[in-house]
């Protein structure tokens, strides 16, 4: 690989037997290759012993350089400079030192008083709106250093060992269970509660921030960097049902439950999801009938019933599952955690429209015994607190005080803020992948970008990008000050109308960006393939975790009566 070639040296592998190409000063050697290369033979041989970049450029995009680099690559020529260390642009002032330790990010009055308050290094590629606006020099009131490192941290992870591969897995159907297993070995799991970070039940830590430093923002920028790699599959794979899964055995489950198995969930042996969905109770939880019946002797539950659409349930050690104990309606619904040794726990893998490597699952219980000491919360008041009805929601708090524990999202709150995250960074990986497909590809004699037509997509797809993020920020903030009941009162509403926001600006980007790659994204794979990815995992977030249509009307209904409790006058 270090070895150095002039280019007379690759003018001499010009034949298919032995076929070298140089792309931006490195050379590769095809010859194995080219009977594999999806472009075809033949055009490889028109460019045997030359410098292809350009063609190179115009066919794919840097993910393939990333992926096959170290199979092919032979050395490079003698003319490449070594990379220099990335310096910044010189307009944006240099980086503060590292901001003080807080579990939350300094408040924006902090910030303000702060008068030698400095932006962070520019990071990235600096596409315009590609990247959150702090990312680019611009001050923010939220970020610290501690969170600049740890997007440095997991968007490294991501470039190198994820992003070159979701394709396969999305393909495949199924993401290595050796990510899954890193990302508890990386601390990232554990992070990932909604909560602080829970150094009492795992020794993994996360490199880049001591678990006393992590705060909400660094949950959503883990999210938010993980989403970078253009995969519906992928995040919901890794997260999907852990973090909804998870939250209700941590915050409501008993001391020798949490403490028997959430060790191996955080480390990544063990895998968690989240059963509430059946295939006739979808938005109308409260209609579930999954049931389970208390043995004689009050020792066990045994559960019967089918839940439908349960991400990760295919591949799950346990079961977070809502079952019906009482009556009808919301106030006969408790929570078991099932586990699969149980017995009598059947999955099968569902064929959807998106999200392919997520695993989507259909599961069926069948004389499951599930011992009391599973049941998760009290018994019937599922809906209390672990699944928080739009009712329970509208309760004002009972004091203003609020306290521990500092569990700062309910599970659904907890949930749509995740699905939020994605779908903006899916939005900006849209336009992203846009701008630069738009810089390279000519049309009627131009690039793209010199058509006003391209950019008026662009710039419809950056201010509802730039917007749906600016209010994410805001309510994240609100979440890490606000008490888990105040939070749970007050911003249902608000989150609820941020999710319908998201998705479609999420669709909208998709749709967008999908008529700029035109029959590039209409095809799997290639240079459009993130493009034609997303657009097929769009459905996936406007339906689940409340539909667009629920999701708006309760954000009126429910802010308005938060804010009539409150003393609104009309
Ligand atoms: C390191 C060298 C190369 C590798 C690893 C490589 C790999 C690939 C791969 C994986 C694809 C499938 C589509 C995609 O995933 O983007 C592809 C397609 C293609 N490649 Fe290459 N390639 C290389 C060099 C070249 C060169 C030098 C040319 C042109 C002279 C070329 C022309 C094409 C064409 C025309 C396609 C089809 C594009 C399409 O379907 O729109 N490739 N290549």
């Amino acid at each position: 690989m270090s070895k150095t070639f002039t280019k007379g040296d690759v003018a001499s592998h010009n034949k298919p037997a032995d076929l070298y190409i140089i792309i931006d000063e490195d050379v590769y050697d095809l010859t194995k290759f080219q009977d594999e290369h999806p472009g075809g033979k033949k055009i490889l041989t028109r460019v045997a012993g030359k410098d292809a970049s350009q063609q190179f450029w115009k066919y794919h995009n840097e993910g393939i350089l990333k992926k096959y680099k170290g199979k092919l690559q032979v050395g490079s020529l003698d003319t490449k400079k070594p990379a220099a260390l990335p310096t910044p642009p010189p307009s944006p002032p240099a980086a503060k030192p590292a901001a003080a330790s807080k579990a939350v990010a300094p408040a924006p009055a902090q910030a303000a008083a702060d008068d030698d308050d400095e932006p962070l290094d520019p990071f990235g590629d600096l596409v315009p709106f590609a990247d959150p606006s702090w990312y680019q020099g611009y001050h923010s009131p939220y970020f610290n250093e501690s969170h600049a490192a740890l997007r440095d941290e997991v968007r490294a992870w991501v470039s190198s060992e994820i992003e070159p591969n979701v394709t396969e897995w999305d393909e495949a159907r199924k993401v290595p269970d050796d990510i899954y297993k890193q990302m508890g070995k990386r601390g990232y799991l554990a992070g990932l509660l909604g909560m602080h970070y829970p150094t009492e039940y795992t020794e993994n830590r996360v490199a880049a921030v001591p678990p006393e430093k992590w705060d909400l923002f660094h949950e959503m920028l883990l999210t938010d960097e993980l989403s970078r790699a253009g995969s519906g599959g992928f995040v919901w794979n890794v997260i999907g049902g852990f973090g909804i899964g998870c939250p209700p055995l941590v915050k409501f489950g008993k001391k020798s439950l949490v403490d028997r198995i959430l060790p191996g969930i955080l480390n990544g042996d063990k895998r968690i999801c989240l059963a509430v969905t059946e295939p006739d109770a979808g938005s109308d939880v409260a209609n579930l009938t999954c049931e389970a019946k208390l043995s004689e002797d009050g020792k066990y539950y045994i559960v019967n019933g089918e839940k439908k659409w349960i991400t990760n349930g295919i591949w799950s050690d346990y079961f977070t599952t809502a079952v019906r104990t009482g009556k009808d309606g919301m106030n006969g619904v408790s929570v078991l955690l099932i586990e699969r040794s149980f017995g009598g726990v059947s999955t099968r893998k569902m064929d959807c429209q998106g999200v392919w490597s997520s695993g989507t699952t259909y599961v069926t219980f069948e004389d499951v015994k599930v011992p009391v000491e599973n049941l998760i919360g009290k018994e019937n008041q599922g809906f209390k607190g672990i699944f928080p009805s739009p009712i329970q929601t509208l309760l004002p708090p009972k004091s203003t005080k609020l306290t521990p524990p500092k569990v700062i999202m309910t599970n659904f709150n907890h949930e749509r803020i995740g699905i939020i995250i994605q779908c903006i960074r899916f939005s900006r990986v849209c336009y992203e992948e846009s701008v630069k497909y738009a810089h390279k590809r000519k049309t009627f004699g131009t690039k793209l970008i010199n058509h006003p037509v391209i950019r008026l997509k662009l710039a419809h797809m950056a201010r509802q990008i730039e917007a749906t993020y600016s209010w994410l920020e805001a309510i994240i903030y609100q979440c890490s000050k606000m008490g888990e009941t105040e939070a749970m009162f007050r911003l249902g509403g608000p989150i609820a109308s941020l999710k319908a926001q998201s998705t479609t600006t999420f669709e909208y980007c998709a749709r967008e960006a999908s008529q700029i790659f035109g029959g590039l994204s209409y095809s799997r794979g290639g240079q459009g393939g993130k493009v034609e990815r997303l657009y097929r995992d769009v459905r996936a977030y406007a339906i689940p975790g409340g539909s667009e249509e629920i999701m708006l009307d309760l954000s009126i209904r429910q802010s308005l009566k938060v804010n009539k409790a409150l003393g609104m006058k009309l």
